[in-house]
């Protein structure tokens, strides 16, 4: 996947401007709060997802425009793509070579990017809900129904919970607690088994990256957990989608007494968490800045390696101040491993890089200069 020429107007603090990037290694260097993370953000929403920062559509538009626009060329399987983004009255539009896309999402497997940014870390130090998140966002692109089956599951996930609310002051709606097992079961079951296998691809992946990149100092682990009476069923990634739901279901019934004195549904994927650990010691606690990087690097690196097995190209690399905190054979390995993607790196101080780049930026000011310029 290359970018051929993104132009932007009206967005965060960047100027109006074309840029025309190398097909290799792009680096923008600026110091803080130029833009450069902002450059990066442009391009991510590309791909049909929300910002990677959390940040509203709304907060996207620069403070003195009304609306901003977006257009990326890309080449996305040999052809030459035109995507349009408009952002207005808090809602983003997209267009995909001239037809109006029903919503954003509609660009997600067309236009492929990786993001790892310092808010990455958050998948080694954070709780699992940011795990569960980075699992499921990263299948959207590949399995494009699994965005509708997780709202899906939400939403009958709510009913079934305020079913739950009301059976002790209704006994008589115990019964239709059967339907919304049998939904939560179906869709739950569905999500899982999409989550399996792509773990069974990233996994090995990331256990082998981390031992690269951390020049075979420290092995890392990882491992998806869920319920007891599921994790056995699970830990076998051939089992088909029926063997799931089956084991979800029994282990929705078992836990049923609990969820109706607690009114919430205690197992089933929401539920569940990709642990971490690095020599042998969980993560999240014991593992150092360095570590816990290198970790989450290892995840990101893996995830755009599925991507490019299955696309049969590499997806664009956007990597956010990466190399700060990453000890010199780290940085080696990584500026050496992305060979052959187009990347997008983005740093304070560019020398270090510059001499596997083919192409630099200075950004001041939300002005990109295509060079070295003095700030
Ligand atoms: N909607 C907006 N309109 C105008 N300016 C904005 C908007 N949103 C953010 N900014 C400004 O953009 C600047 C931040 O840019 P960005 O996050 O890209 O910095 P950066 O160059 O990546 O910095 P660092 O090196 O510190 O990460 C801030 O000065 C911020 O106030």
């Amino acid at each position: 996947m290359i970018v051929h020429r993104l132009s932007l107007q009206g967005f965060r603090n960047l100027e109006q401007t074309v840029l025309e990037p190398d097909p290799s290694v792009n680096i923008f260097y600026g110091q803080n709060a130029q833009g450069k993370t902002n450059l990066l953000e442009a391009i991510w929403l590309f791909t049909g997802a929300r910002s990677f920062r959390g940040a509203k559509d709304s907060e996207l538009v620069g403070f003195q425009a009304e609306k901003a626009d977006l257009s990326l060329s890309f080449t996305a399987g040999g052809r030459l793509q035109e995507a349009v983004l408009s952002i207005r009255e808090g809602r983003r539009y997209a267009r995909l070579n001239d037809v109006p896309l029903q919503s954003p999402a509609g660009l997600s497997g067309e236009f492929c990017a990786v993001i790892f940014s310092p808010e990455h870390l958050s998948l080694v130090k954070d709780g699992p809900s940011v795990r569960r998140a980075f699992l499921d966002e990263a299948i959207c692109p590949l399995r494009p129904r699994h965005a509708a089956i997780l709202a899906a599951y939400h939403k009958a996930l709510i009913q079934r919970n305020a079913l739950l609310k009301d059976i002790p002051h209704h006994m008589d709606l115990l019964d239709t607690l059967d339907v919304w097992d049998e939904r939560v079961g179906k869709l739950g079951a569905a999500i899982l088994h999409a989550r399996l296998r792509y773990l069974a691809r990233l996994l090995p992946k990331a256990e082998r990256l981390h031992q690269s990149i951390s020049n075979s100092h420290e092995q890392a682990a990882f491992r998806y957990e869920s319920a007891k009476g599921l994790q056995n069923v699970l830990d076998d990634p051939g089992r088909h989608a029926s063997e799931i739901e089956q084991a979800l279901r029994a282990a929705m019934r078992e836990r049923r007494r609990a969820d109706l004195e607690t009114g919430v549904t205690g197992v089933g994927p929401h539920r569940d968490d990709l642990t971490i650990s690095v020599a042998e010691r969980p993560a999240r606690s014991f593992a150092s800045q360095g570590q816990q990087r290198t970790a989450a690097l290892a995840l990101k690196l893996a995830e755009a390696e599925v991507l490019t097995d299955v696309m049969g190209e590499p997806p664009v690399l956007l990597l956010d101040d990466v190399f700060s905190e990453l000890d010199g054979s780290r940085r080696d390995y990584l500026m050496h491993h992305i060979d052959g993607a187009q990347v997008f790196i983005t740093c304070c101080d560019p020398q270090e890089l510059a001499s596997s780049a083919g192409a630099v930026f200075s950004l001041s000011n939300g002005q990109i200069r295509r060079g070295f310029h003095a700030s």
